[in-house]
């Protein structure tokens, strides 16, 4: 047998135990405006997995329930427990590549779900070696990644001070702007607005959550890209790939990102293969995990797309699984927007990432690099009556 072969067998089995999903929903800093809902708390799942007596933890966050995307906060609890679980249950969580072919396997879709799982697994794996999960992945190609933030409070006075306030506390200097609820002509005005307010000082791009038409797009982008706007992510209906080809086609000066659009190899195939967008959004939770994650970051490479590393506004738990994945994955020409964190009002975890000089930095220890906090989790969790302390 060969040395390494040995050496990887030698290492103890981590036989999986149990699967939990824990549904939780936490308050947000301020309601958050996006074309298809506003929120005010973000709906999350925490899974966690025991296996070899190590525990993991893995997050899905949906915004608004099932309308960005088709998975509910309940659906994604359900999955996990009453379809993946058994399955799982008795396998070598250590077998990584088995793991995540069975749950691919075990149930159609469910994207959310399946990342959840495959974070929580991960977290369990590294940490019962005593890894980082971006160690665990081969290494960490960089210490920090880029961090934008999203201006969505509805109101553009409000929107300028808050970039301000980021700008002064040299967190974020890319504003990712929500549009597509309000007129075109007012969306217009209200991200010029903002680009005369941070000019030379930030760069801003707009995120349109598929609200418009090809017809509403085309008169729209330019207005944009004269405006300064660099990047516009998912302006038409995620299946829309001959409109988003036309409109990247129009509008060079624009980067056009796929998001919605973009969930399996097969969409990222297409978009390539089509010239949908210059760009692509990353989420875990849309790729189905770890392994989903990283085979639309190559075939977005190997097109000479631009990454992005995205957010479905995840807690800490889901903040620190992508950035432990993503900082695995090289360059991100449009930096991340894992701020998740940030823009909630508590925390699930025990520690918090760190944001300082516009960037995120990869935390050390162990797995993700937090442990769940209990507490908070009794205190949030949805799936049961609060336990009320007295003093
Ligand atoms: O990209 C999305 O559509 C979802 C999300 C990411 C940042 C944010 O504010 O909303
Ligand atoms: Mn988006």
């Amino acid at each position: 047998m060969p040395e390494h072969a040995h050496d990887q067998a030698s290492l103890p089995r981590l036989p999986i135990e149990r699967i939990e999903a824990i549904p939780a929903r936490i308050p947000t800093i301020r309601p958050h405006h996006l074309a298809f809902a506003t929120v005010a708390a973000m709906d999350v799942v925490i899974v966690k997995v025991t296996a070899g007596g190590v525990v993991g933890f893995g997050e899905a966050a949906t915004i608004g329930g099932p309308r960005w995307g088709e998975e509910s906060p309940e659906g994604i609890a359900a999955i996990v427990t009453q379809y993946l679980a058994e399955p799982m249950l008795g396998q070598d969580a250590a077998q990584l590549n088995a793991a995540e072919a069975r749950i691919g396997r075990a149930v159609r879709g469910n994207a959310f779900a399946k990342s959840a799982l495959s974070m929580a697994l991960h977290d369990a794996v590294a940490r019962a070696r005593g890894l980082s999960l971006a160690a665990l992945l081969g290494g960490a190609q960089a210490e920090s990644l880029p961090i934008a933030w999203t201006l969505a409070s509805g109101d553009t006075g409000r929107d300028i001070e808050e970039g301000e306030a980021m700008l002064a506390a040299r967190r974020h200097r890319d504003f990712k702007v929500k549009i597509g609820a309000h007129a075109p002509e007012d969306d217009i005005a209200h991200v010029a607005a903002l680009a005369r307010a941070f000019a030379g000082r930030a760069t801003l791009r707009v995120d349109v959550n598929q609200a418009w038409d090809e017809a509403t797009a085309a008169r729209a982008l330019p207005a944009l890209a004269e405006a300064g706007v660099a990047m516009a992510e998912q302006p038409v209906a995620g299946w829309n790939l001959a409109a988003m080809a036309r409109l990247q086609r129009a509008n060079p000066r624009l980067s056009i990102m796929g998001d919605e659009g973009i969930a399996t190899p097969q969409d990222a195939l297409r978009h390539a293969m089509e010239g949908a967008c210059m760009a692509m959004a990353l989420k875990p939770a849309k790729h189905g995990g770890v392994a989903g994650t990283r085979a639309v970051a190559a075939i977005a490479r190997a097109a000479g797309l631009g990454l992005y590393g995205g957010t479905m506004l995840e807690g800490t738990i889901g903040t620190l699984g992508a950035l432990q994945l993503y900082a695995t994955l090289g360059d991100f020409a449009w930096g991340t927007e894992l701020f998740g964190p940030l823009l909630l009002r508590d925390s699930l975890a025990t520690a918090a990432p760190e944001y300082r000089d516009f960037a995120i930095h990869l935390p050390r220890g162990p797995g993700i690099g937090t442990d769940l906090d209990a507490d908070k989790l009794a205190h949030y969790r949805t799936d049961r009556p609060r336990t009320l302390h007295t003093v």
